[in-house]
């Protein structure tokens, strides 16, 4: 299969931070791959490095064989980086037409906002539009050159779940007809709505990259909850300590009402590979306990224990 975006061993420092260490990624024709990472994973540093925004520090990024610095490579992708900004005084028609005429084979305007749930809007001055319809605009916006390629930074952050289902709908439409999307997400169930292929990203590395079945099967974690006093040290549970605390908030933030690994409400609760050796070892310290509870690892956790690691401590 044709390889149109290629990262070999590619690191981006900016400063002291490694944004990406040595990172090798391969984005073939008719792919619908998702980035999915913590805050301050590398995602956004990758899509960079690929639409020719920023260079790699060391490695080598190509575009469809050449550089993605090179203004007539970049031709052939679309983008919606995380934020745009719209002339405000423009109608959301207007701007189509506007953007459409840089390239020699566009999208009507009327097709492209259908695609995308904006035809009500097409008389609409951006100014007037909602935070939720700019974005959707933002977006629509990368697929109307007809890119072999998309680049989407967390295409539906932000919006309620109707617009996030009807640019669902414009993103697979493209795909259908044969595009190839590289988007990033911070939302597990649109990586798992849209995407055949998932890649795991984590303090810059490269954590999995499979089918999201075989990403969900690899990881197999379990949730194991109970009430003790003091809880001793255990094998096998899963934390996020270990990352900056942007990240470990974050988590918390992902995981409403299921934190990283700890305490929450006098209740011990911990995300662990191996729910039957933890209980053995539990029994074993003889500790006292009470009100165990241990269910199979949601989506969201099998996350967390990708982008986590073991400690012998909670
Ligand atoms: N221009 C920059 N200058 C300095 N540091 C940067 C710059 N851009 C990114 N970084 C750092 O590089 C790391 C990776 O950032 P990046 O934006 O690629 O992550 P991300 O996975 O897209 O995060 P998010 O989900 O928050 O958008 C972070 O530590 C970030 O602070």
């Amino acid at each position: 299969m044709t390889v149109l975006a290629q990262a070999i061993d590619v690191t981006r420092r900016y400063g002291e931070v490694c944004a990406l260490d040595r990172v090798s990624l391969d984005i073939r024709a008719g792919e619908l791959v998702g980035l999915l990472g913590p805050n301050g994973a590398g995602k956004s540093t990758l899509i960079n490095l690929f639409t020719g925004l920023r260079r790699p520090t060391s490695g080598t990024v190509t575009l469809f064989g050449g550089s993605p610095g090179d203004p007539h490579v970049r031709r052939g992708i679309g983008v919606t980086p995380q934020e745009t900004g719209l002339p405000e005084s423009l109608r959301v028609g207007e701007i189509v037409s506007f953007v459409a005429a840089h390239f020699p084979d566009s999208v009507a305007t009327t097709e492209l906002l259908g695609r995308f749930g904006l035809d009500d809007l097409a008389k609409r001055q951006v100014g007037g539009l909602s935070g939720g319809q700019r974005r959707r605009l933002g977006v629509a916006l990368a697929f109307v050159g007809r890119p072999r390629l998309v680049f989407l930074d967390e295409p539906t952050t932000g919006l309620d779940v109707e617009g996030r289902r009807a640019l669902w709908d414009g993103i697979r439409a493209f795909h259908e007809d044969g595009g190839t999307v590289l988007l990033t997400s911070h939302y597990l169930e649109e990586i798992e709505a849209l995407a055949e292929r998932v890649v795991v990203v984590g303090e810059g590395r490269v954590l999995a990259d499979d089918t999201m079945r075989a990403v969900r099967g690899m990881v197999g974690t379990w949730r194991v909850s109970l009430t003790t006093d003091h809880l001793p040290a255990l094998p096998g549970v899963l934390t996020t300590d270990h990352l900056p605390a942007s990240q470990g908030v974050l988590a918390a933030e992902r995981l409403p009402g299921v934190p990283a690994s700890g305490r929450v409400d006098g209740r011990f609760e911990l995300v662990v590979s191996d729910a039957d050796r933890l209980v053995v070892e539990l029994v074993r310290s003889g500790v006292a306990f009470s009100g165990l509870e241990i269910r199979p690892a949601t989506l969201e956790e099998a996350f967390l224990a990708l982008t986590s690691k073991e400690t012998a401590d909670v």
